[in-house]
């Protein structure tokens, strides 16, 4: 709201009302002012402009005459609002005392007012980087605000005044502008400048004194539309691919610039503590001084394509990335860059020996490449490690129980690698595997002609071979009850006798064993010796399933398909969308599952990606092809079986549909009981 007071002028010069015209004149040369204000005993009474004095000094025969004045005057409060009436040309503004406080004629408050308009819209356009023009009747600009010049790159002091219609070139008639007529969405251009906007007929008191050109650049309203294009699209892509915070989101403009890190920062791969740190700075620099390889933005730009990398960072830090490359109009604007962790949880708990010595372990395996590497990046796995090692450097025995497939042989090569028993030998036997007739002679070995069929020179046994290594008896429960006995007399006495042999050979090995089976359960039905049983018991280490360990889904089915990928020689990658999936699967066949899903999605898919939808085909699509039907892997009491049917039902259930209403459908049951289930499994 303006009020009187913003735009009234202090009073100069009072004059009596008895002065004449040529002391006034005296006052106007001297003071150099347009207006006397006239008093009568001290009190205002009118005014005479320098106007009405000429007219005066026309008429009058001399100049010793008294001055005439006007005297359509209104006082009004200097806080009041301003407001115009009829046949005032003249406005004195008084104070709370009645005091003179400034005078303002009619025109010069419209004037003004309209100035200060324009200050005001000015302050809220400048932020939204609109720029303003007006000119009077005659194209002059008497106005310009300070985005216009900024957007125009041309000075106010060298517009103003200045002829608007000949310095704008478009293909519009402005004349009509000031005929009335709004012209909207011209596209102009002024000192090579193209500006886009609407010329408005500027009206005070029903006269048009000008026009009003409201404009923007066109260069920065496209950058405008493209960057929320951009957005769009980027929306798009990380709602996708945002769904867990385990994951770096980099954008990074085409010339590399990094812009945005959205989500996790993965300080260990950048080797910064925060994100400020690398924003604003070209991503070639971190790989061309090697803080991680390869460059996965060069990779992007250079195939035009989405890309899939492994990087490795200086440090110990290892992460799969997916570069997303988003164009406008051709030309690359930005790179989208998804990265999730995959270093192994320990190794930032590592001293340097043990790194070393992991190091010395990787070699080997590069040599050996039958032995298995251990991927996890669990907690429960890390500390599983931590136990591991410690116990691998005494040569007690360990039993693995867990799952089938849940990697217990991966574990007993570790305990093997970590133990000083590494450069000796690693013999696994599956006991369940062996024809029962043929497990002795296997473990044993047998002297030359000791039965028909066997070689004639005789042959070592596992134990002998294992001598000074490791010996590893897979699936230990399925072992026959007579071999039971053997095994028990070579622990106790670490002496074998080959079959057929005299001269008991003495073993020094390290016995690992593993099963999927309840042993103490079989000890109870009489299946597992007991005393054995003890022997064997004697450091028990249960490996989780994988699905008490999902961080470990997404480390291990990068590993697998880099793997099958070396295996085959196919290049093929995952969507972040596929690996949601794979993450959110119970996995009732654990790792093992895990790998064949992988082997099977690289075989068997199409193209270079592997989607969201192959893996829940793989995953799901045969389930529902036979939906009917159950299978049991082994046999256990019905009550039990059936509460694990139930929690994999619902458990399944609930990751689908998510609410218990839906999955009460689904499975035929109240909401009720579907909640009161999930309690339970709570
Ligand atoms: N943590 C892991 N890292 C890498 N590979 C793994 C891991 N765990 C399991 N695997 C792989 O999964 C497959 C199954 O593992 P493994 O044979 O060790 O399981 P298991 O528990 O011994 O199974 P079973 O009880 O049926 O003998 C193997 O190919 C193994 O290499």
């Amino acid at each position: 709201m303006i009020i009187w007071k913003d735009i009234l002028k202090p009073i100069s010069i009072f004059v009596d009302v008895r002065s004449t015209i040529e002391a006034v004149i005296h006052h106007f040369a001297d003071q150099n002012i347009d207006i006397v204000f006239v008093t009568e005993k001290g009190t205002l009474i009118g005014y005479c402009t320098k106007e009405l004095l000429l007219n005066q000094i026309s008429k009058a025969s001399d100049l010793t005459q008294l001055i005439q004045y006007k005297n359509d005057i209104l006082k009004v409060p200097q806080y009041s609002p301003v407001e115009f009436y009829h046949n005032v040309s003249l406005m004195i503004g008084i104070n709370a005392k009645e005091e003179i406080v400034g005078y303002t004629t009619i025109e010069q408050a419209r004037h003004h007012i309209n100035e200060l308009r324009l200050k005001d819209i000015n302050l809220l356009l400048h932020g939204a980087g609109v720029g303003i023009v007006r000119t009077n009747v005659d194209y002059q600009i008497e106005f310009i605000n300070e985005t216009a010049e900024n957007i125009l790159g041309i000075s106010s002091s060298f517009l103003l005044l200045r002829n608007y219609k000949t310095l704008l070139t478009n293909d519009k008639n402005l004349d009509k502008v000031l005929e009335g007529e709004t012209l909207i969405s011209v596209n102009s251009s002024i000192n090579f400048k193209q500006i886009s906007g609407n010329f408005y007929p500027l009206q005070v008191d029903g006269n048009i004194t000008g026009l009003v050109h409201v404009f923007f650049s066109r260069e920065v309203f496209e950058e405008a539309v493209q960057e929320l294009d951009f957005v769009r699209n980027l929306n798009s892509d990380l709602q996708a691919v945002y769904a867990s915070s385990q994951e770096q989101i980099l954008v990074i403009d085409g010339s590399g610039r990094i812009i945005r890190v959205a989500g996790m920062f993965l300080k260990d791969f950048w080797k910064v503590e925060t994100p400020e740190k690398i924003i604003g700075k070209n991503i070639d620099e971190f790989s061309k001084n090697n803080i991680f390889q390869p460059n996965v933005f060069d990779l992007c730009k250079k195939q035009k394509k989405k890309v899939t990398a492994i990087q490795d960072s200086a440090g110990s830090s290892r992460v799969w990335s997916v570069a997303t490359p988003v164009y406008h109009e051709g030309k690359l604007e930005k790179v989208v860059v998804l990265s999730r962790d995959i270093t192994q949880q320990s190794s930032s708990l590592k001293d340097q020996s043990e790194k070393d010595a992991d190091q010395a372990l990787h070699n080997r395996q590069e040599k050996n490449n039958k032995e298995k590497r251990l991927v996890y990046r669990s907690k429960k796995i890390e500390q599983l490690v931590i136990e591991i090692k410690r116990v691998a450097q005494f040569n007690s025995t360990i039993l693995l129980e867990g799952e089938s497939g849940v990697g217990k042989e991966v574990f007993a090569q570790k305990i093997h690698t970590a133990s000083p028993r590494n450069n000796q030998a690693f013999v696994r036997i599956n006991c369940g595997a062996i024809p029962e007739n043929l497990i002795e002679s296997e473990l044993f070995g047998y002297e030359k002609g000791s039965f028909t069929g066997a070689d004639k020179n005789g042959k070592a046994g596992l134990f002998e071979i294992a001598n000074n290594g490791t010996l590893f008896l897979d699936e230990i429960g399925e072992l026959p009850l007579n071999m039971q006995v053997k095994l028990l007399r070579v622990l106790q006495e670490r002496e074998v006798t080959r079959i057929g042999g005299v001269r008991p050979l003495s073993i020094n090995v390290r016995i690992i064993t593993a099963t999927n089976k309840d042993l103490r359960e079989m000890v109870n039905q009489g299946d597992f010796r007991e005393d054995l049983y003890y022997r064997l018991y004697v450091i028990p280490f249960r490996i989780p399933a994988l699905n008490e360990r999902k961080e470990d889904i997404f480390p291990l089915s990068i590993h697998f398909l880099e793997q099958f990928k070396q295996m085959y020689d196919i290049k093929k990658s995952f969507t972040p969308e596929a690996i949601e999936v794979l993450e959110t699967y119970t996995w009732p066949g654990n790792v093992r599952e895990l790998q064949n899903i992988v082997e099977r999605l690289i075989l068997l898919t199409e193209g270079e990606w592997i989607q969201r939808e192959h893996v829940l085909k793989y995953l799901y699509g045969e389930v529902k092809k036979k939906k009917k039907q159950l299978f049991v892997l082994e046999l256990m009491p019905l009550k039990e079986a059936v509460e694990e049917l139930e929690t994999q039902l619902i458990e399944r259930g609930m990751q689908k549909y998510r609410t218990a209403d839906k999955l009460s459908k689904v499975l035929g049951v109240s909401p009720a009981t579907i909640s009161r289930r999930i309690k339970k499994l709570k």
